[in-house]
């Protein structure tokens, strides 16, 4: 720890408290930060866990009651109120805009941010037989699923992980899609039967990273917060999000965006888009890249790549999305 990162750690009320929801994933995400707290900064901090909408809510798609938001917003108010002092998200699940009051001061290095292919008899995709069953409610991995196997039977698979991987188990589908991600973190990297390199699945904006939220003026805990950002995934990662907000970035829309830096400082940026209402449509797809250094910089690019799946017929498919 250096002197100057512990006179400001001196200043923070502790324990800094942190607001997570209490799935296993997110628990071991904030008990991540927990750790990191006092082993790099020298702060100790305790965890508040919360049950958000999106927990609760289980039996429809997220994309049908609300989005994103939805596990996030609980967390906010117990920001809000002071009840706790720090968020700790996956970074797919923050809205592209938080509302008014509330910052996005840290993206942490980012774990593998591919998907994965879980299945009991099945090595990949292409070793299912025609008219297999597949698990995802995202439809992102719907439309870039149907784009390679248009046979393939897609059917509905929320919950949190574990509840995800009982239901693969229990027989209800031949395969399922998951975040390689969430695996690894909880130990499951061995039910990962293949991942899907990323010119064959493109992540999520986000996916694969963790931030964190703090009300906006809590310039000493941001301030501290500083030591966990990972340059090249904060940079990467504002690019992917600037793609979604730019179109309107909602759960409803199978938006795919994923940024990757080179060492030579080149952020490169691939994304796709699909037609949430009719999946036969051919998926859109742009790729951008350039040196960033800067967040400005980089979403710019992230604009630019949005600006590219409009001029190939975007709007459209984005209205067809929000019909659903
Ligand atoms: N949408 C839920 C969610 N949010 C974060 C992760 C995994 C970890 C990550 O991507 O950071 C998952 C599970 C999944 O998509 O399979």
């Amino acid at each position: 720890m250096n002197p100057q990162t512990a006179v400001n750690a001196a200043s923070l009320a502790q324990p800094v408290i942190i607001a997570t929801r209490e799935s296993r994933l997110a628990l071991w995400q904030a008990e991540h930060v927990r750790d990191r707290l006092l082993a790099d900064l020298g702060l100790r901090a305790d965890l508040l866990g919360m049950t958000t909408r999106g927990d609760q809510i289980l039996d429809r798609s997220l994309s049908k009651v609300g989005g994103k938001g939805l596990f996030v917003k609980e967390l906010e108010l117990a920001l809000e109120s002071g009840q706790a002092h720090l968020a700790v998200h996956s970074l797919k699940d923050v809205p592209m805009e938080l509302p008014e009051g509330f910052s996005l001061v840290a993206v942490m290095e980012r774990e593998d941010p591919r998907d994965a292919f879980v299945s009991n008899h099945y090595d990949n995709l292409d070793a299912l037989p025609q008219g297999a069953c597949v698990g995802t409610s995202s439809l992102r991995r719907v439309v870039q699923l149907k784009a390679r196997r248009p046979d393939l039977r897609i059917e509905p698979l929320r919950g949190n992980l574990d509840t995800r991987l009982r239901k693969l188990d229990e027989g209800g589908y031949d395969a399922i899609v998951l975040a390689a991600a969430g695996l690894k973190r909880l130990g499951l990297a061995n039910r990962i039967r293949s991942v899907f390199e990323v010119d064959q699945m493109i992540p999520c904006a986000g996916q694969g990273a963790l931030g964190l939220e703090v009300r906006t003026g809590q310039v000493a805990l941001a301030a501290a917060l500083q030591a966990f950002v990972h340059q090249p995934t904060w940079l990467a990662t504002h690019a992917e999000r600037a793609v979604s907000r730019a179109l309107g970035g909602s759960c409803s829309v199978p938006l795919a965006a994923h940024a990757v830096i080179d060492a030579a400082g080149v952020l490169h940026l691939d994304v796709a888009l699909g037609h949430a209402g009719d999946p036969s449509q051919p998926l859109l797809k742009g790729h951008q890249q350039g040196l960033v250094s800067t967040t400005a910089e980089a979403e710019a690019l992230g604009e630019a790549a949005a600006a590219s799946l409009r001029a190939l017929g975007g709007d459209a498919y984005l209205a067809g999305s929000a019909a659903l």
